[in-house]
């Protein structure tokens, strides 16, 4: 199975010769694959290397440094996450990756910043310019997911700015995600990231180019995808799975890790928390903050001991 190759300079330009071609190439990613890849957007190879960079610079930095920021003190997605502290698949182990999360936070005063999807980040001291350089990513890969999602909407037969009303406060994390070599003692049960199915709408990732992502093909079983930096991974999950009602489907996928280290960076786009994600036609509303919360609960070994108490 080929994963469908978008090229910006087609897909964002409704003039391009291509234009239709590319939209058709998308329609098949979201139905087919669940996963698809982009390059040539406004964000150049440089620009991605140096945001790996300072992922890279914090990752080592000593633990007890980092866990001056740990997201298990806070309930919240924001900070960093310690290897083991999150379990995406049931049947497996929690993942031995470490993460550093970061998402938009609303004013005290905003009536969605109750929610923990606008809280508060939690910046590290260390690296310098470490705040600056990942809040620019975070500016430029949300113009490039709402430029994505004029063509997936046109792509499942929708308006072009169909979504365009309902990403405004996007609940979007962005995630460093450290694999340090695959511990001597891992077994079957252990992953860098077991498989799972992204939670959200849309996810853009992107890698330092080492190998280690793998998809779930429906015809071929695990297939490698692999992507230099600057061109992005896109791929789709359970919300817009939903949403979508099935036009654009979420495929599994998962890092088994190996003898090297491995950065990618996945950014997570999800729409405002009160919209409402259901099914056209269906008779209940499903909002987008509750759709996210349920799958969120199952995933943190931290949030699942607070549910105990
Ligand atoms: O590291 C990767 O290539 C994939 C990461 C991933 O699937 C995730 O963070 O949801
Ligand atoms: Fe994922």
């Amino acid at each position: 199975m080929n994963i469908p190759q978008l090229d910006a300079r087609c897909l964002f330009d409704s003039e391009h010769p291509d234009y239709q071609a590319s939209l058709a190439q998308v329609r098949f990613a979201a139905q087919q694959v669940g996963f698809m890849t982009l390059t040539n957007t406004s964000m150049s190879s440089d620009d991605v290397l140096q945001v790996l960079d300072m992922y890279r610079r914090f990752f080592k930095l000593p633990a007890d440094t980092k866990a001056a920021c740990d997201m298990a003190k806070t309930g919240s997605n924001r900070g960093w996450g310690a290897p083991y502290a999150e379990q995406v698949d049931p049947d497996a182990n929690p993942d031995f990756k470490e993460v550093f999360d970061s998402g938009l936070e609303l004013s005290v005063d905003d009536p969605l910043a109750r929610h923990t999807y606008y809280a508060p980040n939690r910046w590290p001291d260390e690296p310098a310019d470490f705040h600056s350089v990942i809040s620019g990513y975070y500016q430029q890969v949300t113009n490039i997911s709402l430029s994505l999602l004029c063509a997936i909407a046109q792509a499942i037969g929708e308006p072009a700015d169909y979504f365009a009303d309902k990403f405004d406060k996007p609940m979007a994390l962005l995630r460093g995600n450290y694999y340090p070599p695959r511990p001597a003692s891992a077994a079957a049960k252990d992953f860098g990231i077991a498989s799972h199915t992204d939670y959200g709408c849309l996810t853009l990732l992107a890698t330092d180019g080492s190998p280690g992502l793998e998809v779930q093909t429906r015809q071929s079983g695990w297939v490698s995808v692999n992507a230099s930096p600057g061109t992005f991974i896109i791929n789709f999950g359970e919300m817009l799975q939903t949403w979508s009602d099935g036009k654009v489907v979420a495929t599994p996928h998962r890092v088994i890790g190996g003898e090297n280290e491995r950065i990618s960076v996945p950014f997570f786009f999800n729409p405002r928390h009160d919209v409402n994600v259901a099914p056209r036609g269906a008779d209940e509303k499903m909002l987008a903050g509750d759709h996210l919360s349920a799958r969120y609960d199952q995933t943190y070994v931290h949030r699942q001991t607070a549910a105990k108490h």
